[in-house]
């Protein structure tokens, strides 16, 4: 049995409409049927362009939003059927680190009373004296210094705060902690120290991650399992090396062709599938498979009507595609779409470029999944968080 199992979550949205009764009109089907696994002391990676329902399987686990369907099952207990109490006690052993370290910390709290917060909530410590003696214990653990017990959130760096933000999470000793997105508002010089600090405290503590992340050099780093997601599934899920070493959902492929190689000689023969047409709402997926209206081998009738279900292709590898052996062997050709090199695109299509002369991407530049729809890391940084390399305090 696995720590974490998911079984068929579904999380549908209703849509509202009318002034004085309100009435459902529709669904947004931000998660529609995902099952996965997550192993102790391992990382699941979940990536996925922008508004696919990462955050919201997140929070589902976390029973932060309501399950329409399925289950979450921790260490084989079922969440769901758990009385408001129990729920309660078992919330402890289930952790979020969040995106935004400075939106969630009360900028009006020092350190020492947000970390005490959820210690009180759970009785941890029986008396103040000890609990902060655990949280100095482990404010050293994540690189502060015990003087920030006093301090206040606006204090600190935003890599610092992200730091508190994991202490915070740590001093409840989960099991399982849901990381959403934790790098992408600090600056790229940060961001392999926090990663760095995750897996250490793994290795320590024994942890089991879920890392939600749209960045794809984030996930290869630390996951040990990847699930790719597509407006509200998992398309595909393998072993890290796997996955990056041979995707074989039509999404992923367009995906991992769009991340730059360091070595310039790989980048020039690199070739680049171009996805048409835009991402669909959530609110009205297509019928069959959901990606077949922008996948390049899509095929007439089966692919617009039949949704395909993940399957095992071997390796622990399973992709939800009906014809992800035809494309590998290229038997199949493109329908629509384009396969292009990497250097025919230009300085203008890649996104991803660092020299706006050559287009030549840096060695540090995490890959993005470039969606038209999807923000960027600066986007994302709260403005007075802007990153200045990390201080002691
Ligand atoms: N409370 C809500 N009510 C209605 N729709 C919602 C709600 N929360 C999320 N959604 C919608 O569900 C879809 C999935 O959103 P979600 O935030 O889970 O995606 P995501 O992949 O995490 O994207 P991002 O990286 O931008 O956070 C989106 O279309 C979003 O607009």
């Amino acid at each position: 049995m696995s720590l974490l199992e998911l079984d068929g979550v579904k999380v549908h949205f209703p849509i509202k409409k009318g002034l004085l009764f309100d009435r459902t009109v529709g669904h947004v089907y931000a998660v529609d049927g995902v099952s996965l696994k997550v192993e102790a002391g391992e990382t699941y990676g979940l990536v996925g362009e922008s508004g696919c329902g990462k955050t919201t399987l997140g929070r589902s686990v976390l029973r932060l939003v309501d399950i329409t369907e399925g289950s979450v099952v921790l260490d084989g207990t079922d969440l769901a059927k758990l009385p408001g109490e129990e729920m309660r006690r078992f919330r402890r052993r289930l952790q979020m680190v969040f995106q935004d370290p400075l939106g969630s910390l009360n900028p009006r709290q020092n350190i020492e009373s947000i970390l005490s917060e959820g210690m009180i909530a759970h009785g941890i410590g029986k008396d103040q004296e000890e609990r902060r003696e655990k949280i100095k214990a482990i404010l050293d653990k994540v690189g502060l210094p015990s003087n920030a017990l006093a301090r206040y959130p606006h204090e600190f760096s935003g890599g610092q705060r992200q730091r508190i933000g994991i202490a915070r999470a740590l001093v409840l000793e989960p099991d399982v902690i849901i990381c959403d997105e934790p790098v992408s508002a600090l600056d790229v010089s940060v961001q392999a120290q926090v990663i760095n600090l995750l897996e250490e405290l793994q290795e320590e503590l024994g942890l089991t991650y879920v890392v939600i992340a749209h960045d794809l050099a984030v996930v290869r780093h630390i996951s040990d399992t990847i699930g790719v997601m597509y407006l509200g599934s998992l398309v595909e899920e393998a072993p890290s090396d796997a996955l990056y070493a041979e995707p074989k959902h039509p999404y992923t492929k367009a995906l991992m062709s769009a991340v730059p190689v360091p070595d310039p000689e790989v980048e020039d023969k690199r070739e680049r599938i171009l996805l048409t047409g835009d991402l669909p709402s959530p609110a009205n997926p297509p019928s069959g498979c959901r990606f077949h209206t922008r996948c390049p081998w899509a095929q007439a009738e089966r692919c617009a009507t039949e949704r395909p279900q993940l399957r095992d292709v071997g390796g622990g590898h399973r992709v939800a595609c009906h014809y992800a052996e035809d494309i590998a062997s290229g038997k199949l050709s493109l329908t629509k779409g384009e396969v292009v090199s990497a250097t025919r695109e230009g300085v203008e299509d890649n996104p991803e470029s660092d020299d706006p002369e050559t287009g030549t991407p840096s060695e540090d530049t995490p890959a993005k999944i470039p969606a038209q729809a999807e923000k960027t890391a600066q986007d994302e940084k709260p403005a007075e968080a802007s990153e200045e390399p990390e201080k002691a305090v």
